[in-house]
């Protein structure tokens, strides 16, 4: 009579939580990690959107796990192209250095130009610098004055970042980036995804005409409603800007 607890030649097998004895047990199995480390196999799968969506989710998954603890934030956008010697470079220092002394973690996208610069000022202040890198073919990597970054594969994943961890956008002069930021932080205030939300755009020059547009011709053409001009405000004094975003936290 055979042990109860083994089959006829005395071995349990478990396959993962699965434990088979006697009949039941398949002699020729292997582990799974014998699988795992024995074989390569086809190599297709790593480019198919099954395996992209767990990429997608890790990147959810590092970036929650990362920045839930952050604390208040803004986030700072602007022109990866902003120079050095700009004074727009330089407004972007004050915005971070400013946010940093108000009690604010400074969240940019962790890149040159406006972002490298309102990182340097959260930085030197003795704030939390904060970076959210994309991956790029042109790849330019995280600015010296991130102090804690991430590096994202997709857009979206890291857009969700900015929104989930930041309490405010202040937006200095930018490109299509920054737009594409801006536009998406306006569409999430306007349709009450988010609220007290404050948005400052930093530059009166720079931002006029888009301003102008909005409301000469969307919101003319009733495209916008003219409550719509109200979600954000324009402005060339940084600390009215810092003070909006403090207003905003402190607000009940
Ligand atoms: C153009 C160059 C580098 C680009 N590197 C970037 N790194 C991180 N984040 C970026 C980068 N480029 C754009 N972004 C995001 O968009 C915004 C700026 O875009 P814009 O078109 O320059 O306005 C910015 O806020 C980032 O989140 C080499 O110089």
């Amino acid at each position: 009579m055979t042990d109860p607890g083994t089959n006829d030649r005395g071995h349990d097998r478990m396959q993962g939580p699965v434990v088979t004895r006697r009949s039941q047990v398949d002699e020729g199995g292997s582990t799974t990690d014998q699988r795992l480390l024995d074989s390569r196999g086809p190599t297709d799968w790593v480019h198919t959107d099954p395996w992209r969506v767990l990429r997608i989710q890790a990147e959810f998954v590092e970036g929650f796990g990362a920045l839930a603890e952050l604390g208040p934030a803004i986030a700072v956008f602007g022109s990866a192209r902003t120079p050095v010697d700009h004074p727009f470079y330089a407004i972007g220092e004050e915005a971070g250095r400013k946010l940093a002394e108000a009690g604010f973690a400074v969240i940019t996208g962790g890149g040159p130009g406006a972002m490298e610069a309102a990182n340097k000022g959260a930085c030197q202040a003795g704030g939390v610098s904060v970076g959210l890198g994309i991956e790029l073919p042109f790849e330019s990597g995280l600015n010296q004055w991130v102090d804690k970054g991430i590096n994202f594969r997709y857009f979206f994943a890291r857009k969700t970042m900015f929104v989930k961890y930041s309490q405010g956008f202040v937006v200095l002069p930018g490109g299509l980036g920054t737009l594409d930021e801006l536009f998406e932080a306006l569409t999430l205030v306007q349709t009450q995804k988010v609220t007290s939300f404050p948005i400052v755009l930093v530059g009166t020059a720079y931002w006029s005409g888009l301003v102008g547009w909005l409301r000469d011709t969307a919101m003319a053409e009733g495209k916008i409603n003219p409550s719509d001009l109200d979600m954000f405000v324009v402005t060339d004094d940084i600390d009215e800007a810092v003070a909006l975003m403090v207003a905003s936290k402190e607000a009940p």
